[in-house]
């Protein structure tokens, strides 16, 4: 039995003032870490605040980004040593906001999912397919290849410590949800493939969100699935209230 797994990410939004008073709400509902994980994964500049906020909390907090690189000339980057020193749990790697608007490779991706393991760091590494590539009957290939590429680095044991995060990009901000089962498939393949490039030991226990327009209102029906572990929340994270439903329905599935 997997843990389920639900993250927040507040992309570029929320100011200091509107970070910790989240927090605080988010404190007093909830739901015990025996239950789910909880992470929220907040701006770098933001990260001192919603660290020391969420202390002796269940909450977990993560980074949206960072380098591969522990230090060196790369100005506007963060490096997974400062994440760590922070208190920084987790990092989602590959967003499909990063690979389009910065370029990011699968090559590139694959150096910081290294570099998280190397800092004791949790990746949510993101794949998805575009729209087109969705009615051209690509999504398995894209999908499958993202993930055998952001995972080459590791061993068999990160594999299994490593959080998927399959997010379609045309359902993210767009209000279109893959259907339940249209997410369950995609998510069973890329166990699949996990399987035939591991073990199955291993896709057993890798834990798989689903992202993409998740609402308190369509998360009771995706956690209800086979292979989705989880989810992965942008717009829906940015209130207490919704994300704390979210939590519950994951919690109670
Ligand atoms: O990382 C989160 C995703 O991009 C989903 O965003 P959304 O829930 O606003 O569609």
């Amino acid at each position: 039995m997997r843990k389920p797994i639900v993250a927040g990410n507040w992309k570029m939004f929320k100011t200091k003032d509107e970070a910790v008073q989240f927090v605080e709400a988010l404190k007093a509902i909830t739901p015990s870490s025996d239950k789910v994980d909880t992470v929220i994964c907040a701006s770098p500049i933001l990260l001192d605040a919603v660290t020391e906020t969420a202390k002796n909390s269940d909450i977990h907090i993560g980074a949206q980004n960072m380098h591969f690189e522990k230090e060196g000339a790369f100005t506007g980057e963060t490096s997974p040593v400062l994440l760590q020193d922070f208190g920084v749990k987790y990092v989602i790697l590959g967003h499909s906001e990063r690979r389009e608007y910065f370029y990011e490779s699968d090559e590139f991706i694959a150096k910081k999912v290294q570099a998280a393991f190397d800092h004791q760091l949790t990746p949510i590494v993101c794949v998805g397919e575009t729209l087109d590539e969705k009615e051209a009957g690509e999504t398995t290939q894209k999908v499958e290849g993202q993930v055998q590429a952001a995972l080459k680095p590791l061993t068999e044991d990160q594999v299994k410590q490593t959080i998927i995060a399959y997010e379609p990009i045309w359902a993210i901000g767009t209000g279109k949800t893959a259907t339940a089962a249209d997410a369950n498939e995609v998510c069973g393949a890329i166990r699949a493939k996990i399987a035939s490039l591991y073990s199955t030991e291993v896709a057993d226990a890798i834990r798989i969100q689903y992202g993409g327009s998740v609402k308190p209102d369509n998360m009771e029906e995706l956690m209800s699935q086979e292979h989705i572990d989880g989810a992965l929340v942008g717009g829906a994270s940015l209130q207490a209230e919704s994300f704390g439903k979210l939590l519950e329905a994951a919690a109670n599935a």
